[in-house]
Parts: C-alpha cells; structure tokens; sequence
C-alpha cells in the first residue's frame, strides 16, 4: 500500500460492497457513501405495511465461476437461499408453465440481507449525497449535497448507476465520456398485497406484453412474511420510459389491470398497493467494460453497466475495480 488515507467508494449496491470487502481484504481502508438510508441500491428491500419486499432484483443467477463460489459462502453464512418458483411464460396472451434448470438465488429473508451482510463494520456514511469529486494538492476530496466536505482519500470509486457517474467523473474526462455514452432504461414497480390468496399456482412469470415484464408472489420466497399475498409487478422497459411521468395511482392501476388479463383467476382489490420508480434499472445493452480506471489519477467507476447488467455482473465488476486498483499500488 502506497497511501494511509482511506480509499472512498460511492455507492453500497452490490459493485460498491464487492469492491470494499475486496479491498478490505487485501489490507486497504475504505470509507463507503451513500445518498440512501441503507445498504443495497437496485437490491434493497422497502420495509411496507405487507412486510419487506424486493422491488428491485428479484432473484439472481451465478454462472461466472468466481461469483458462483461466493454465493456458496453466502449460502453456507445463512444469508442466501435458493428459489425454487413453479415459473410460468405468458406470450401471445397465452400463460403456460416454463419450468427450468436454472438456479435461482435470493436474499433471506429479503434480498437486502446480502448486502447488509457484506458491509458488516466497514465505516459508511448514509443519507449523504456526493455532488463532487475533486483533487486537492495529494489527495481526493468529495463534496456532498449539503455543501459538506469529506476527505482525504487515496483513490476514489464510484459505484452508481452510469447516468449517476458521469458529474463524479468529471476529473477525469475520459472515464466521464465512456460513461456518457452508456444509457440505462426505466422501470416501473409496483406491490399488490391481497387478504385472501389468489386462486393460482404461478409464483414467478416472465411475461410478454406491451405492460409487464415479471411477476413474483412474494410469499415463494424463503423466509418471507405470509400475512398477505403479496405480488411484485414489474412493467416492461418500453412502458416504463413512455409512463415515466405518470402518477403512482394511475401506474398501480394500469399494472393492476394487466396483472388481472394475465393470472387467469379473480383478482380483487389489493388491501395494500405501492409503486416505486426506477429512473436507472438496467442498461439498454450489455457492455464489456469490466471496470473503468485512470489509474495514474487514482479515480474508478464500477457497476452492473460495466458488464450484464445483473446482480452478477455488479459484482463481477466490483471485483475488478478493486483488482486494478490493487494491481497498480504493488
Ligand atoms: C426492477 C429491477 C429488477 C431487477 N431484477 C433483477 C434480477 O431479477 N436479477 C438480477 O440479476 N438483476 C436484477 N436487476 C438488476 C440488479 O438489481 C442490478 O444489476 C444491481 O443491483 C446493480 O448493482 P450496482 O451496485 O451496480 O448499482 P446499484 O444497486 O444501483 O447501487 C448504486 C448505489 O449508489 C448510490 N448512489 C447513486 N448516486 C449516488 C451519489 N451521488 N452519492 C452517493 N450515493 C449514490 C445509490 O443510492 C445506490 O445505493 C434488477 C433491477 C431492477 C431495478
Ligand atoms: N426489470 C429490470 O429492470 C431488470 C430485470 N432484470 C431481470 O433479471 C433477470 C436476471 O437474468 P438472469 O439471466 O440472471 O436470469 P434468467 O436466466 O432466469 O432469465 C433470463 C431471461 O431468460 C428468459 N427465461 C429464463 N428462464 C425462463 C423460463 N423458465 N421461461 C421463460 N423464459 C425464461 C427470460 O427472458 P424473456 O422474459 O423471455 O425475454 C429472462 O428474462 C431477468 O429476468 C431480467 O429480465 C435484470 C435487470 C433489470
């Protein structure tokens, strides 16, 4: 190690948490920031009247071999287990069952927990907003929302979604213009909790239509509240970008009503509804970016943008900001 000041991370998704525990492990300081309350981004959980529930990453899938290794240790620390969905297809307005092979992990009891788990004592500030990155004469220095400074830092890596990078990036002009040019789509989620449980045996449906993309019954999921039958809708990107403005009344209706055309069964009221809007869910392509680094200046950008687009890519791309990071310090 070349520095004692402390490297900072902005973001606590899963790329941000992959790169501390990676660099904490290799004997280096960190000191993570997030503009949220908790730990997660797109992987949190929203705490609701019908229980914690994953509005976010539904589930994930480990076929990297390094990522596939970690989550046997997070299976064996009791923080993931897998979900064994009945999994239907709805296409040509037709729902059919689509069982697979496929392993498919979740957080438990809520998708939250894993990042949680990951971030264990590592020092992190909450609530705080990084609205600037600069350079002093040695060292980094981040300004937040707030006008607050924070500092010094060795290195620094952002962890955000891309279009949330590109202001953090601005000492460095060609991180920031690859990071310009990645555009991330929309999506739109919404709850529907019932008293009574629906009359089907769909827990999970990749779905077709112009409206929805997914469904999950919440309640399939290990170690899940079962007080109410409570479903997670998610519209598709191209519905998402052209509601994008629409208020969450009329999107838990329009969601609502496609759910009722798709299941094949009464669908009553909800006794509880919720929508939540995510501006930056998944990038409209897949890159092979890895992870980005101007080494000499000491400044990176990682997440799931850089690679698939997935739980696993952020992590994959964590991983390898911390391993150019390190690489260049020996
Ligand atoms: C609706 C939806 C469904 C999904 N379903 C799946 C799925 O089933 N399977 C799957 O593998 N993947 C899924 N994904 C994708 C998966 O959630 C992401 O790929 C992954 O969680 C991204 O992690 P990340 O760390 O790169 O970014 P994020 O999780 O977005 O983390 C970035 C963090 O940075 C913070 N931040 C941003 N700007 C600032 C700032 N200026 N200052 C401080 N903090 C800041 C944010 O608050 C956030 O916590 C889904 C995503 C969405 C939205
Ligand atoms: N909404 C978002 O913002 C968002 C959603 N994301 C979704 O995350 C999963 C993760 O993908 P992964 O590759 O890890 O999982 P799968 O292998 O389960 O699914 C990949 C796609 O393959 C199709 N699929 C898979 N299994 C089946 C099946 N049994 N029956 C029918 N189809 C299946 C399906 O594609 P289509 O809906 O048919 O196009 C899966 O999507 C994945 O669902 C993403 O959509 C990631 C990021 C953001």
């Amino acid at each position: 190690m070349t520095s004692t000041a402390p490297i900072a991370i902005i973001g606590t998704g899963i790329a941000g948490l992959s790169a501390a525990e990676a660099l904490h492990a290799a004997g280096y300081s960190v000191q993570l920031f997030d503009k949220s309350r908790g730990s997660g981004g797109r992987m949190a959980s929203k705490r609701s009247d019908a229980g914690a529930l994953d509005l976010g990453a539904q589930y994930f899938t480990a076929r990297d071999r390094r990522f596939a290794a970690t989550v046997q240790q997070w299976q064996a620390r009791g923080w993931v287990e897998e979900w064994t969905p009945s999994l239907y297809q709805f296409a040509n307005g037709t729902l059919n069952p689509s069982a697979d092979e496929q392993i498919r992990w979740v957080g438990k009891p809520r998708m939250s927990a894993i990042t949680r788990a990951m971030l264990g004592a590592l020092p992190v500030k909450f609530s705080c907003r990084i609205a600037e990155v600069f350079r002093g004469e040695q060292h980094w220095h981040l300004l937040d929302a707030e006008g607050e400074s924070h500092g010094p830092f060795s290195h620094v890596i952002v962890a955000t979604p891309a279009p949330q990078a590109s202001a953090l990036l601005a000492a460095a002009p060609k991180l920031a213009g690859t990071v310009a040019s990645v555009s991330m789509d929309p999506t739109w989620a919404v709850a529907l909790a019932f008293e009574k449980p629906l009359d089907t045996p769909l827990e999970g449906c990749f779905v077709q239509d112009d409206v929805l993309d997914w469904t999950a019954r919440n309640r399939s999921k290990p170690g899940r509240d079962t007080t109410l039958d409570t479903w997670v809708l998610h519209a598709s990107s191209s519905w998402s970008r052209q509601h994008l403005d629409l208020s969450k009344e009329q999107v838990i209706e329009h969601l609502h009503g496609a759910f009722a055309e798709m299941i094949g069964c009464a669908v009553p009221a909800p006794a509880f509804s919720l929508a939540h809007r995510w501006l930056y869910a998944r990038p409209s392509a897949a890159h092979q970016l890895g992870a980005l680094a101007d080494a000499d200046l000491g400044l990176y950008a990682c997440g799931d943008w850089c690679l698939s687009g997935r739980v696993e890519g952020a992590w994959l791309s964590g991983q390898e900001a911390a391993r150019k990071l390190i690489a260049h310090n020996q």
